[in-house]
């Protein structure tokens, strides 16, 4: 620890409701008198110490300063003006060479870990600090050992005093990330590098980046040339791959710092075309959707609870004890889809039918009939040769040095997307599910996430089915080594039960206080220091972890690299 460097004057309780309204919570707030000199430096996220109760050091965290003067403390209106301009100049020089009647209020919140002095270790815990008491500031070595993993190359540095942040991005990836900030703050930047820390330290993990956007092909472009990758697009290509490389380009933006490298990107474009490293992927439209056995069994229970005469209902009840045997014997999921092993069932219930002596026009033989003739209307059997959905998940999950690491897949329609999304993710769980092995690990980067995962999924097409798988994704897929990284604008427009499943969050600027509330209310950190996002630059982020990418769960404050650099670096172009 380094000397001390004020006392701790106040304690302040501040309570609120909770942002759904349906409680109450409460922040502790400290101030600390810290004596003014011009060489002080101080700066929000650092870390302080103070003597407790327990005989531990409680530590604080700092998310305000203010300079105090004690001559213009009771310096009113009443004063005649020209003894307060008297007193203002004084004031002012004394910024300039320090004075004894001058302090800075600093204010700190406890993050929730007490510290034994003499080992410098810490533990989770809180007791309260003796008032007047001195406070100290953590040593470099001591903070770096509270924030930073010794794992990975660095993802920025802490703000104020430069220490290189590294994270536990195994651990992180493990439990599922978020970053989350308003448009133009950097939150692409940070997924892409995210992406390419996590492809360069975790040599079994692959990445799939869902891109509405378009935006990913750029982005990590030199990690779409070093590793096996694919971009997928559903647009298709002329064959020329000329033609193909240029017709690509014009789909994609190229960001203006990139601008010099326009002729690189086209021409090394060309190559990835020629390598079958961009190419067409098949996805059905819309209206081609497959009915799945979840939706036959759903599609049976509705039909037992419509008005249907009570003759009927028996049989239908057969259907679905059927249902549940024939996919039990085969393995079959709810996410499977239906295919001709159905037909013989519809003729055993048919039959069961008519020896129940229902009459030919009841409503059941139109629905075994309907059924049918959908069996016989969709080919389940691949449409064609080309790359699709399926043989995208086969890739994904395949253990094998030389199979892609790296997948953009690019589908600019929303709806389209989201049927992309849903399922992909249910074929690959549904795939590793029944597989002994659960390597590769598997990252699924959702930008846009508010698009896949909305708060009210009722209004828009097929968001309830993305919201389902990603839902299950967040929920069961770290027991398959499937995980997930989302991102988006606003917190409010997600669905809630999904964001409970992320146990690291990137902030940035969030303008609505509803936003910074449900952070603060997950990770019990204090209002304070999440309004600091507020005055984030482009690329400053606040990292909030729950025993996963930090040692320990304690909010940093941090610029991150510049995703564009490196990926200057690395085509050579520095
Ligand atoms: N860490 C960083 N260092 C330097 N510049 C950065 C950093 N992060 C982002 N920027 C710059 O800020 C700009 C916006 O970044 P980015 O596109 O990632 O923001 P965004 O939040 O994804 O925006 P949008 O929501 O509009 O897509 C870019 O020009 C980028 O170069």
């Amino acid at each position: 620890m380094e000397g001390p460097i004020g006392r701790l004057r106040e304690v302040r309780v501040v309570t609120r409701p909770t942002s759904d309204g349906r409680g109450t919570i409460s922040f502790r707030s400290f101030v600390i008198e810290v004596p003014y000199t011009p060489e002080l430096k101080l700066s929000v996220g650092r870390v302080l110490a103070v003597k407790s109760m327990g005989g531990e050091m409680l530590l604080l965290e700092i998310v305000d300063f203010l300079p105090l003067h004690y001559s213009m403390i009771n310096l009113e209106g009443s004063i005649p003006k020209e003894i307060r301009d008297e007193v203002m100049d004084e004031v002012e020089r004394s910024w300039e060479k320090g004075s004894p009647e001058s302090w800075v209020e600093v204010y700190a919140v406890p993050v929730g870990y007490l510290m034994d002095s003499s080992k410098v270790t810490f533990r989770r815990g809180y007791s309260p600090p003796f008032p007047a008491s001195a406070v100290y500031q953590l040593s470099r070595e001591a903070y770096q050992r509270l924030v930073c993993s010794s794992s990975s190359e660095p993802l920025g540095r802490v703000l104020g005093d430069g220490v290189e942040l590294r994270i536990d991005l195994e651990k992180a990836v493990r439990y599922h990330v978020g970053v989350f900030a308003f448009t133009g703050s950097g939150k692409s930047n940070l997924v892409s590098l995210l992406v390419r820390r996590a492809l360069g330290t975790m040599r079994n993990l692959k990445v799939v980046v869902f891109d509405i956007s378009m935006e990913y092909f750029t982005l990590l472009f030199d990690q779409l040339v070093r590793y096996n990758s694919r971009v997928l697009t559903a647009e298709r290509l002329p064959p020329s791959p000329v033609e193909a490389s240029r017709r690509f380009m014009r789909l994609h933006v190229v960001p203006e710092e990139l601008d010099d490298l326009r002729d690189k990107f086209r021409v090394t474009t060309q190559r990835l075309i020629e390598e079958e490293k961009v190419r067409y992927m098949y996805v059905p439209s819309s209206s081609q959707v497959l009915m799945t056995y979840g939706d036959l069994v759903d599609l049976v229970n509705g039909q037992i609870s419509d008005n249907y005469a009570a003759s009927q209902k028996p049989v239908l009840f057969t259907m679905l004890q059927k249902l549940d045997a024939l996919m039990r014997e085969n393995k079959l999921s709810k996410d499977d889809i239906v295919d001709e092993r159905v037909n013989g069932l519809l003729d055993e219930v048919e039959e069961v039918a008519n020896r129940s002596k229902l009459r030919e026009t009841s409503s059941i033989f139109s629905f075994i009939n309907g059924l049918r003739s959908y069996l016989s209307s969709t080919n389940v059997e691949p449409v064609s040769e080309d790359y699709d959905i399926e043989k995208l998940a086969i890739e994904i999950l395949e253990d094998s040095e030389v199979s892609p690491r790296l997948f953009v897949v690019e589908s600019p329609k929303v709806e389209e997307a989201r049927f992309v999304v849903s399922n992909v993710i249910n074929e690959v769980m549904n795939r590793r599910k029944k597989m002994f092995s659960a390597s590769p690990s598997v990252l699924f980067v959702l930008d846009e996430a508010q698009e896949f995962i909305p708060f009210d999924t009722r209004q828009k097409n097929m968001s309830e089915k993305s919201s389902e798988a990603v839902e299950k994704l967040l929920r069961q897929g770290r027991k398959y080594h499937l995980h997930s990284l989302i991102s988006s604008q606003r917190l409010a427009y997600l669905n809630t039960n999904a964001l409970q499943q992320l146990h690291t969050y990137f902030i940035s600027t969030l303008p609505r206080p509803y936003d910074r509330q449900l952070v603060g209310e997950t990770f019990a950190i204090s209002d304070a220091l999440l309004d600091r996002t507020l005055e984030l630059e482009t690329g400053e982020w606040l990292l909030v972890s729950f025993k996963s990418a930090t040692p320990y769960d304690i909010p940093v404050f941090f610029r991150a690299e510049n995703n564009f650099a490196e990926l200057r670096r690395a085509l050579g172009t520095t």
